[in-house]
């Protein structure tokens, strides 16, 4: 099991990022393969130096969607004549865009898709000496007796056997990393999704599966060897056991964040209630509004932030999502301290 909270922040009181490998020191370069990036052949401190967040999904679009949203939002300017550029383009992978301090990146879909990104992208910070980094998950998952259209901020991740832990076969031995999210942070998301609630926001246990079909207990994959009765129990069972949401990318992102002593927090859409049914029905347009859902609350958190480090007008009228009055965030603030 990783270290808790306090030891990492004893070990790094700066906020630099717990690498934990010491051969990358000792390399030449470092090549982030599938960023299209390298520690030789770029420079990473001049290009990614002054990034706070980053914020994670699993497709391109949303991600680039999510980019343009944020540079409206945060009020950030490219120069004339310039559109935003898609920097790991040739790794034809993953997609990343940078906006200001804020870094939006494809993650595909699952834990191993997730998981190699987060190495490079946790090494990537580190050669670009950022200090307390913050991470988001904005993603889409199955709500267990919540309508489509509810977000869900996730308190902790957990596998298919309810196991709040990552397990890697490593050199032929199980490793387990404890998933871990950051509490406060997913408090203050959820205080700030409060004051004009345009959408239903909750809390909860987040199931991570390796499968969107079998592993998540659902009756029209391709293979089915279990009753509609006896996925309805498993439902009713996790559901019971304070799981309010099923996806594929959490316990690695809560995981490896968490390891890397990295602040992050889960933010998804349900796309439908499971114990209603294991089809997405609901129709491309109002997908596509859903999806925007948890990318304005992680947008008002930025924003927010941003202004409270005096690094954003607090006019509250730059883009669609209101900025809480010093007040109101002070006291978001002071709600929160006061459950540390
Ligand atoms: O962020 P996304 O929408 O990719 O998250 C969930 C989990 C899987 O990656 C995918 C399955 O449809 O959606
Ligand atoms: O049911 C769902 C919907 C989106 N993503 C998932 O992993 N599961």
């Amino acid at each position: 099991m990783s270290a808790s909270d306090e030891e990492i922040h004893d070990e790094y009181p700066d906020g630099s990022v717990r690498l934990r490998n010491p051969n990358i020191e000792l390399m030449d370069q470092d090549i982030l393969y599938h960023l299209a990036l390298g520690s030789g052949s770029h420079d990473l401190v001049e290009m990614f130096g002054d990034v706070k967040f980053v914020c994670m999904g699993g497709t391109p679009k949303r991600m680039e969607q999510f980019a343009y949203y944020i540079m409206e939002q945060i009020g950030h300017k490219l120069p004339a004549g310039t559109t935003l550029q898609d920097i790991s383009k040739y790794s034809y992978r993953y997609s990343m865009y940078k906006v200001g301090p804020v870094l939006s990146i494809s993650h595909g879909m699952g834990i191993p898709s997730v998981g190699i990104l987060l190495h490079e992208v946790i090494k990537l910070m580190y050669h670009a000496k950022v200090k307390d980094p913050i991470f988001f998950r904005i993603g889409t998952c199955g709500g267990i007796g919540l309508e489509g259209g509810t977000v869900v901020i996730s308190e902790e991740a957990v596998d298919g056997l309810l196991r709040p832990y990552l397990e890697l076969p490593v050199l032929g031995k199980l490793v387990q990393r404890t998933a871990k999210l950051d509490k406060r942070l997913a408090r203050d998301l959820k205080s700030m999704a409060e004051p004009s609630q345009l959408f239903e926001t909750v809390t909860g246990k987040t199931m991570c599966t390796y499968d969107f079909y079998e592993g998540q207990g659902r009756l029209d994959g391709a293979f089915c060897e279990f009753t509609e009765q006896e996925k309805l129990e498993y439902m009713e069972q996790v559901h019971k056991a304070g799981v309010a949401n099923i996806e594929m990318e959490s316990l690695s992102f809560a995981a490896l964040t968490h390891h890397a002593g990295i602040k992050s927090a889960v933010v998804c859409v349900a796309l439908l209630d499971r114990l209603k049914g294991d089809q997405v029905l609901a129709p491309h347009e109002v997908l596509e509004e859903w999806q925007e859902r948890p990318q304005k609350l992680v947008a008002r958190y930025i924003k927010n932030y941003l202004a409270m480090k005096g690094r954003l007008s607090l006019d509250g009228h730059s883009g669609s999502v209101p900025v809480l009055s010093p007040r109101r965030y002070k006291l978001v603030q002071q709600e929160s301290e006061t459950y540390d």
